[in-house]
């Protein structure tokens, strides 16, 4: 292997969308049958080929590996998945002779199809992206498929590119893929480590032949304390794979990169080996304080890429500090370059874009372009010294300085109101006393219900943007979502669901949504960023104090509720989602942020009570995502985030039925802090791991009303009502009648109308056959 250097500046990924969602765009048109494979691979192709073009416009090499090549058409990790070959077994005859996977099989994958469940889907460490979980088993044969990931490469170096592939490294890869069914008891998919590190080898000898001179392996999984695996097995499989892949004769040099953390002792197993580079992500990690001399003399003769520009937050941040920082990472290593500490996945593409935004909001923040243009600017006060970036750095101050005085950052009602609360304000009344005031809703046993949004269909979308450009007013766009409204409320008296809901039309996103009504927040208009496959979020930008000019909810929530006498939920977005799902302050602890928050919600359900609304659910899907990946950090963080739900709902009548609603994550770490919660009811996905969740729900000792999710709204499949009829009688084999309830597994704006009334229907068909299964006198004993 000759040794190529590391570029001075580059990023660790760039966001894959699409400026305008181009790439949504064409993969939905794919799925929809409006373009064909070759169309959608040409439009895949010209967005690569403008971010390249655009990256190097902004200060990254052409020719000396700085652009990654991290595009996706869904995934990084089904990419790697399907490079090498590890795909379920109920996939394969969708695949090639060989085992490859084309575009068809590979969407497959990712959304199944008829009975073949797609890939289960669950968080990406502590970011609002989403990946699909590798099934893996002691069957599971590795083979290399790096047809895709060579044909990047080789477009790229056909536009006069020299890039560097991205891929998620084994380590990673098995630590995040979950053991296929009927694997045997205790296996791990860690185990087949050394079965599928000769296939990494393989693909770092085709990228070589093809004139890569460097190869990324992404391994965030090393700085993660959350992953299910005993450390020294992490440490050991990090020696193994890199040893192994340092040897390969033939070979690119390998950059790891570690973000979302620091790599702490896997620092040492990583120096230990023969890569090239590591990547640290410097702004959520720390440096290491102490390092034994082997490490350090390691170290001293790698590069070290220094993630020192935030890529998970939109703040354009103290540049002077990033640049103190690379200074620090060199007096590790004479080789130093900089980087992003994460991907940019995370984060919008052009500030530059937001014309509508206020100019001196702008002039605090940095998208995936401007980062990438700070990027530039360190690498070159890395080559050129401090004076040479001065003005830079002035500037970045200056702007940081500006914040901190700015009006609407600290308002002084906001802040008594907080400094006044006392513990009383966190609590409700007793469980019992409550369930008690609650029976006056009269429901039946198993209640059924849904999440809370109906399907957001074109014309609901359109009637917003109509509205927007001012093709419809307002009045004229309020009378189109009350027919919604009604049309959702009757669908579901005539599908027979007990607690019904208003269907969420209104909202554009469940955050975006609040964010647009409540002081303290911006919203953009084209700063989407990729939640997972196709589907995308704008999230909003909490950058001052939040209050609550008026109601919110209260008009759409009582006109749903005068259509109908059963009950309708009011619906509502936690404090802790709304701050995941935004970009959110950075100048004081999140905990005030989320009480400011829980304060303007608290108002809210008392203004929905008011209008008679006696069943609110809370939202909580992020609860689990926040959490951090240092389990030291853990403890402080279920306190303010269980806090501030409370505070929420706190001051709910008795009477009241407060539910929340989790989805998108292993629940097992955050159990405990859900039964903290102390909703009435919480409903959590259950039907995607096929109701796995029971198990720790009912060893936890949680005694309050839960819905497992028994339909995965994921994907378009239409659960058959003795599949759901299966999952509810594995529900109550474990958790008593009394206080389960029936729901899908979260909300169905993503699914089309035919799909949802189908689904639901069996949901009704099953908790019937149940109910009657409870009520004859065979089984009750
Ligand atoms: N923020 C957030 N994060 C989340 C979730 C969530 O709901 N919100 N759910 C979990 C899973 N993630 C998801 C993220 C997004 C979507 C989703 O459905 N996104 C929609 C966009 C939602 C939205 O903002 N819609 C706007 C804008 C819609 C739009 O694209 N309008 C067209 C114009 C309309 C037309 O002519 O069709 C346009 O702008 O071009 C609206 O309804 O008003 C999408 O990608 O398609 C679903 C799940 C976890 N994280
Ligand atoms: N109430 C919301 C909905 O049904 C909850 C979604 S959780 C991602 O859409
Ligand atoms: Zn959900």
């Amino acid at each position: 292997m000759t040794a190529h250097s590391f570029p001075t500046g580059t990023i660790l990924g760039y966001p894959r969308i699409g400026r305008r969602r181009e790439l949504k765009r064409a993969v939905e048109a794919f799925w929809a049958g409006t373009i064909d494979a070759l169309e959608l691979e040409q439009r895949a192709a010209q967005l690569r080929a403008a971010n390249r073009e655009r990256l190097a416009s902004l200060g990254l090499g052409r020719t000396d590996s700085s652009i990654p090549e991290s595009f996706s058409y869904y995934d990084q990790v089904l990419d790697a998945a399907v490079a090498v070959g590890a795909l379920p077994a109920r996939f394969t005859r969708f695949l090639d002779a060989d085992g490859g996977a084309d575009l068809e099989a590979y969407f497959t994958i990712a959304r199944g199809v008829g009975d073949d469940a797609p890939l289960e889907m669950t968080k990406w460490f502590d970011s609002n992206y989403h990946y699909l979980v590798p099934e893996i088993g002691p069957e599971t044969s590795f083979s290399l498929h790096a047809e895709r990931i060579l044909a990047e490469f080789t477009e790229a170096k056909a536009a006069g590119f020299l890039t560097r592939p991205v891929i998620v490294g084994p380590v990673t890869f098995l630590l995040l893929s979950k053991a296929a069914d009927g694997a045997p008891e205790g296996f791990r998919p860690l185990d087949r480590l050394a079965d599928l590190v000769p296939v990494y080898a393989a693909l770092l000898e085709r990228l070589a032949e093809a004139g890569a001179q460097w190869v990324q392996l992404d391994e965030p999984a090393l700085v993660s304390e959350s992953i299910d695996e005993p450390r020294d097995r992490v440490l050991d499989g990090v020696a193994v794979a890199y040893d192994a892949l340092g040897a390969v004769a033939s070979r690119p040099a390998i950059f790891v990169a570690a973000p979302y953390g620091s790599l702490d002792d896997a620092l040492p197993a990583l120096a230990a080996t023969p890569v090239e580079a590591i990547g640290l992500d410097v702004v959520r990690g720390v440096l290491p304080e102490l390092l034994d001399p082997a490490t350090a003399e390691s170290l001293a003769a790698k590069t070290l890429v220094a993630g020192v520009v935030d890529g998970h937050n939109i703040w354009r941040g103290d540049l002077a500090t990033a640049f103190d920082r690379v200074e620090a990472v060199r007096a590790l290593s004479g080789a130093v370059a900089v980087s992003t500490s994460t991907s940019l996945l995370h984060v919008p593409h052009d500030v530059d874009d937001e014309t509508a935004l206020d100019a001196r909001l702008v002039s605090w923040l940095a998208f995936a372009d401007q980062k990438v243009a700070q990027v530039a600017v360190l690498a070159r006060g890395l080559a050129e010294g401090r004076d040479a970036i001065v003005a830079q750095l002035d500037e970045a101050s200056a702007a940081l300085a500006d914040r901190t005085g700015a009006p609407g950052v600290r308002v002084p009602a906001v802040r008594e109101r907080l400094a006044a609360l006392s513990e009383r304000d966190f609590s409700r009344a007793d469980y019992d006393e409550r369930v008690a005031a609650q029976a006056a809703l009269a429901l039946p046993e198993l209640p059924t219900t849904t999440i809370g949004s109906f399907p957001q269909t074109g014309d609901i979308r359109r009637a917003r943007a109509h509205l927007s450009s001012g093709a419809l007013s307002d009045d004229e766009y309020r009378d189109l979502m009350r027919a919604e409204i009604e049309r959702v409320i009757r669908l579901q008296e005539e599908i027979g669901l007990d607690v019904l809901v208003h269907g969420e039309p209104e909202r554009n996103d469940m955050v975006q949504y609040f964010a647009e009504l409540l002081d303290g927040f911006a919203v953009t208009q084209h700063g989407w960023v990729q939640s997972y496959g196709s589907r995308c979020a704008r999230p909003s930008i909490l950058w001052g104090d939040v209050s609550r000019p008026a109601p919110m909810t209260v008009d759409w929530s009582t006109y749903a509720q005068s259509l109908t006498e059963k009950p309708v939920k009011g619906m509502l977005t936690g404090p802790v989602t709304i701050l995941a799902w935004s970009f959110v302050r950075d100048d004081q602890p999140l905990g005030d942020t989320a009480n400011q928050v829980a304060l303007a919600l608290r108002d809210e359900i008392t203004d929905l009570e008011a209008a008679g609304i006696t069943v609110i659910q809370v939202d909580e899907p992020a609860l689990r995502e926040l959490l951090p990946l240092k389990l030291a950090d853990q403890p402080a963080y279920l306190d303010w985030s269980v806090g501030s739900f409370r505070l929420a709902t706190g001051g709910a009548a008795v009477a009241t039925q407060v539910h929340t609603h989790l989805c998108y994550s292993e629940f097992g770490v955050v159990i405990d802090a859900i039964r903290k919660l102390d909703a009435d009811v919480t409903s959590i996905e259950a039907a995607r791991s096929r109701m796995e969740v029971v198990d720790d729900i009912s060893a936890s000792g949680f005694d309050h009303g839960i819905g497992p999710g028994v339909y995965d709204i994921h994907s378009p499949r239409v659960p058959s009502a003795a599949e759901v009829q299966a999952l509810l009688e594995r529900a109550v084999a474990d958790i008593p009648a009394s206080r389960l309830w029936v729901n899908p597994d979260c909300g169905l704006k993503t699914r089309g109308y035919d799909e949802t009334v189908a689904s639901l229907e069996h949901i009704i068909e099953a908790t019937r056959a149940v109910r009657a299964e409870l009520g004859a006198p065979a089984l009750v004993e």
